[in-house]
């Protein structure tokens, strides 16, 4: 597969995720777009982001690579991340190099060989969301232009772990398929670790841009 000149801006480096959840008082894409700024300043390599207002927001004020996504909370499927090529277009229309998406095995609105080709049409790279090894070698076949590891734990059948899902990291680089690694990276020394797993990059988001998230973890340790 040919490296894509952002994919190798990327490669060993820190790409920081700046989301905040519909209930956080974060929740505003001026608010997101300065986190963004913070991330950079802080030695970001890129950005990933969630909704097309944090897409616009954050587009204006930086030229660092971005991969977007939408969360779309559908009642008929569990797909949330990015489920039409509609919503994939648009990302890259606003200028998202890379577009996320769910590619777990679950049912799903639309085939992701379509949705593939949709992103790619559109002129950016598919970054393809899963939660296990099959799930890589699925996204791969049809197209993706890299795999994320952002899945696993959020499907009912993908280790459900506190931890970064290590023993995926293991699998990936075992078959040799180009991988970030993505989802409870939460010290610097977890980022460092996933790096000597042979993953390309590193998303890291919580640990970074949800303060919420962090003081809970503090407030929790000292309640014993
Ligand atoms: C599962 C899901 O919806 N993950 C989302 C994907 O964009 C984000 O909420 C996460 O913050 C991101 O994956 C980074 O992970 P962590 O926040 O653990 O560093």
């Amino acid at each position: 597969m040919p490296e894509h000149a952002v994919l190798e801006r990327l490669r060993g480096r820190l790409v920081v995720s700046c989301q905040a959840n519909p209930d956080s008082p974060l929740r505003d894409p001026y608010i997101i777009s300065r986190l963004a700024l913070a991330a950079e300043r802080g030695g970001a390599a890129g950005l990933r982001l969630q909704g097309f207002g944090d897409m616009q927001a954050v587009r204006a004020v930086t030229d660092l690579p971005i991969i977007g996504l939408t969360k779309t909370d559908r009642e008929d499927t569990e797909i949330y991340i990015t489920p039409t090529a509609a919503e994939a277009v648009r990302l890259a229309e606003l200028g998202a190099e890379i577009v996320a998406l769910d590619a777990t095995l679950r049912p799903r609105p639309e085939p992701l060989a379509e949705m593939f080709a949709a992103v790619h049409a559109a002129g950016a790279l598919v970054m393809a969301d899963i939660s296990t090894l099959e799930e890589a070698r699925a996204a791969l076949a049809l197209g993706a232009d890299i795999v994320s590891t952002t899945m696993s734990g959020y499907t009912p059948y993908s280790r459900q772990l506190s931890q970064p899902d290590w023993a995926l990291l293991d699998e990936l680089r075992e078959t040799g398929l180009p991988f970030v690694a993505e989802g409870r990276l939460n010290t610097p020394a977890d980022a460092a670790r996933a790096l000597a797993q042979g993953a390309s990059f590193v998303v890291v988001g919580s640990a970074i841009t949800r303060p919420d998230v962090v003081t809970r973890w503090f407030a929790e340790a000292l309640q014993g």
